[in-house]
């Protein structure tokens, strides 16, 4: 039975049978016409995005790929990665045309189901092979998707051969590309409109398990990063064509802390729907990972010790979003 609007959802099993067993999702939600916020959604104060913690005038770098082997470029990733984690990219190999079909294969997977997290709709899709996928993602969206993850595998392999050069790790032999991309994710976000954004976040506060991130946003906004002072947000812009570059918890524990995974989160929109597409490169599950030999034999102190990244990764899914914390589980 479809819940009444004059009695939203004040009982949660009722708001969990219809985003997450009937597959309404929260865009179900957002399209019901809510006046306000159903209560399970209210995050505490201190996780709500506070606007006047946004410092306007910072922006994280823009890099232009078109020529990734100019040593200038190298020089403005590997410093962007260690300062901020976090960059945009314009002029890189993934065509425009790519990019813009993965958008609109997310917003017809949308059309037609849901599953509920947050203020935010998703389906995760974890690469294994492309008989695979073909036999078990969505018709609507797997031959973008594929064709997203395949094209953006060139500038993938370009970052991380740079990122490694920028720690005097000059060859990437099979077993460090495996330990480097040996398993990919992609996920599809959809943020839907939402009647009281500033009570709720579209993604809390995390940084990413993964090596890199490679994320696709739409015209909307709203992905902040934690600035470098620790305590103010900075918004990522919209920039067509471009793709947003983090780095992960992954690469900042085998870079030993010098490229840093930072904290970012999504705010909930009152009056537009959102997308954003990431892929998640990560090591494989069975990988142990830690500070690269090559960085130890240079004579660094590791500041990490070797996990099994599936332990880790099981580590972050066992707690809400919070923050920087994952890491502090490789801490030596
Ligand atoms: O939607 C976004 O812009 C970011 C999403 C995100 O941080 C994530 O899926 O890990
Ligand atoms: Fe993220």
């Amino acid at each position: 039975m479809a819940p009444s609007l004059s009695e939203p959802f004040s009982d949660s099993s009722v708001l969990i049978d219809f985003v997450i067993n009937q597959g309404n999702g929260v865009k179900g939600l957002s399209e019901m016409g809510l006046k306000a916020l159903p209560k399970q959604y209210i995050q505490p104060l201190e996780e709500r995005m506070c606007m006047t913690n946004v410092q306007a005038q910072e922006s994280i770098p823009i890099i232009d790929m078109s020529n990734p082997n100019d040593l200038e470029v190298e020089k403005s990733i590997c410093e962007a990665a260690s300062k901020w984690g976090f960059f945009q990219i314009v002029n890189h190999d993934v065509p425009v045309e790519v990019l813009e079909n993965v958008k609109d294969a997310t917003y017809k997977f949308f059309g037609l189901a849901a599953e509920a997290l947050e203020w935010k709709d998703y389906l995760s899709l974890f690469y294994v092979s492309e008989e695979e996928a073909f036999a078990l993602w969505p018709s609507v969206c797997r031959e973008q998707v594929l064709d997203y993850m395949r094209k953006s595998e060139v500038v993938i392999k370009q970052l991380l051969k740079v990122l490694m050069k920028g720690l005097n790790v000059n060859e990437i032999d099979e077993t460090k590309e495996s330990l480097l991309m040996g398993s990919m994710r992609t996920n599809l976000n959809y943020y839907p409109k939402c009647p009281n954004p500033e009570l709720t976040v579209g993604v809390g506060r995390h940084s990413d398990v993964s090596t890199l991130t490679i994320l696709l946003q739409d015209e909307i906004g709203g992905l902040f990063v934690r600035g470098n002072d620790g305590d103010n947000w900075i918004h990522v812009p919209p920039i067509k064509g471009s793709l947003v570059i983090n780095v992960g918890d992954a690469l900042q524990i085998m870079s030993n802390g010098k490229y840093k995974s930072v904290e970012h989160r999504v705010v909930a929109n009152g009056s537009n729907n959102r997308i954003s597409v990431p892929i998640f490169v990560n090591p494989r599950p069975s990988d142990m990972i830690g500070p690269l030999p090559e960085l130890i034999e240079n004579g660094e102190k590791p500041i990490y010790k070797q996990v099994l990244y599936s332990d880790y990764v099981k580590h972050f899914f066992r707690k809400a979003h919070d923050g920087k914390k994952t890491v502090a589980f490789a801490e030596l």
